[in-house]
């Protein structure tokens, strides 16, 4: 089973399908609480004093079992909560008190001799913005400089104010709140614990997958021991314009150092283009599919750099019938619209994405899975949504990568891109699986380059060796 990205109503679906299992809800709190307490005990090893904000529902029933269990392990506990819990979380909360620890009012809140707080103020079940003691308790955390661990997600995210947490345990699963900006910066640094949930309770195809190790590896093109260049995926990139000359030679790049085995470039006469000693070189006088069938290309990618030739080169490069990459100067909503229900991969940015729906580049930034599910009914293509996080939308399908950083926004990041993408469709993947492996292996390969400063043609090196590390289960998700 593929991991999902939840919401917090499907989180709570999944919580009545584990308790109809018959797993009791009450165990997987103390399951969740256990694992805020071992996070506490691994992340600050020297920390003696652990200070438990909670509120009423069943994230503060957890921060009372986190507390018990620190209080258990000889550390010193403080918990401040209202009055009014119920269900669980009274339980959790007698449970705690039955050891003689005090529950005091959030009022009462005195950091003074704490060394770890843990923020179990509201989790999921948030339901408006942080405001009263809650707030007050929040901005004197934040304040505090003292290091927070968050049950679930920092409390009052994803809207201001918030908790500002230093590690953040997501229970059970991975929440949007954990992938998406802003709430994703007040997480820190993000560990999954799985609070014994049952698999089969977290079964949930209708949301969005996230791209983990494991579904990537296994999608990896096999090279045949007798591969020859002819047979292992020829790619043309098409594109190139005046002063963009560096686009499609990136692609090209990105092409063969993803496994192509054969990578023509076609541009217009006269660009002067420097792609590797090892592209062939197709420049035309016009683009005309005919002159492009020269390539015998698998599959193609079009539009990088190609300035307002874009469209006529996509035309061209579309009429070869083969699995496309659209990007850049390609995508515009004629060119796109001629698309539906062929093996065509779009990878526009949030500005490109605005321009085929006729919408602000903002509300894309703001809400990519809708847009990348927008852009996917309307042209019915496959979608590339760059961003941090890159979203994928594929008919009913969706799925948000988990590799790659803001280092990547870098100039000639997607032309890198397409091309990587283009030799998996060139390899024989499907759109859906070439345009997730793709995204997911260029993303690995710049978190293997660094943190900033990183150069497209840097991450297209790295492409190699992020493989072997994916090949050798050497990769860990950033949630472990
Ligand atoms: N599988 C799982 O998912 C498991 C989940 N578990 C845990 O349960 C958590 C979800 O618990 P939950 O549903 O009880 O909601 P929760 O986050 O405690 O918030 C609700 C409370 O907060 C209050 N409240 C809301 N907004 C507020 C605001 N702005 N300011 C102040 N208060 C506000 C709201 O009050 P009300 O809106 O009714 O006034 C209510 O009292 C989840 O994050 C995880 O930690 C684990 O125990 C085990 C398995
Ligand atoms: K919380």
């Amino acid at each position: 089973m593929g991991m999902r990205l939840f919401t917090a109503d499907a989180m709570r679906r999944a919580d009545r399908r584990a308790v109809a299992l018959g797993y009791p809800s009450l165990l997987l709190m103390e399951a969740a609480g256990r694992a805020v307490a071992r996070a506490v005990r691994e992340h600050f090893p020297d920390a003696r004093a652990v200070w438990v904000v909670a509120g009423k529902g069943n994230n503060g029933g957890d921060g009372f079992v986190a507390a018990r269990w620190l209080f258990l392990w000889g550390y010193r506990v403080a918990v401040y909560a209202p009055d009014g819990q119920a269900g669980d979380a009274a339980q959790a909360r007698k449970a705690l008190e039955a050891h003689g620890v005090a529950v005091r009012p959030l009022e009462a809140l005195d950091l003074e001799g704490a060394e770890v707080v843990v923020d179990a103020l509201v989790g999921t079940g948030l339901s408006r913005p942080l405001a009263g003691v809650y707030a007050e308790v929040a901005a004197r955390v934040n304040a505090s400089g003292l290091p927070v661990v968050a049950v679930d997600l920092p409390s009052g995210v994803p809207f201001t104010p918030h908790v500002r947490a230093d590690v953040t345990v997501a229970l059970a699963g991975l929440k949007r709140e954990h992938l998406f900006y802003p709430a994703r910066a007040a997480c820190g640094r993000i560990v999954l614990d799985g609070i014994g949930m049952p698999e089969a309770a977290l079964e949930a195809p209708e949301l969005p997958e996230l791209l983990t190790p494991e579904a990537m590896r296994a999608l990896l093109p096999e090279r045949p021991g007798n591969a020859h260049k002819g047979s292992v995926g020829r790619v043309l990139v098409a594109g190139g314009y005046a002063t963009y000359t560096g686009a499609p030679a990136l692609a090209a790049l990105g092409a063969y150092r993803a496994g192509a085995g054969l990578v023509t470039l076609a541009y217009p006469e006269g660009v002067p283009l420097e792609p590797l000693l090892e592209v062939v070189r197709l420049p035309l006088a016009a683009w005309r599919a005919e002159a492009l069938r020269a390539a015998r290309a698998e599959a193609v990618a079009v539009g990088m750099g190609a300035g307002p030739g874009g469209p006529e080169a996509a035309r061209a490069a579309l009429e070869l019938g083969l699995p496309a990459v659209l990007d850049a100067d390609a995508l515009v909503p004629e060119v796109v619209a001629a698309c539906r229900g062929r093996p065509v991969v779009i990878t526009p940015h949030p500005g490109e994405a605005a321009r085929l729906l006729e919408r602000r580049a903002q509300e894309i930034a703001a809400h990519p899975l809708e847009a990348a599910r927008a852009l996917a009914e309307r042209y019915g293509v496959t979608v590339v949504l760059k961003g941090g996080p890159t979203v994928l939308a594929e008919g009913a399908h969706l799925a948000v990568n988990t590799t790659g950083s803001a280092a990547m926004a870098t100039g000639g990041m997607g032309d890198v891109l397409s091309g990587v993408i283009a030799a998996l469709l060139a390899a024989g993947l499907r759109p859906w699986d070439a345009a997730r492996l793709g995204v997911y292996w260029h993303g690995l390969a710049g978190d293997r380059v660094g943190r900033v400063g990183l150069l497209a043609h840097e991450v297209a090196e790295a492409l190699p060796q992020a493989r072997e590390a994916l090949i050798s289960d050497a990769v860990r998700p950033f949630w472990v």
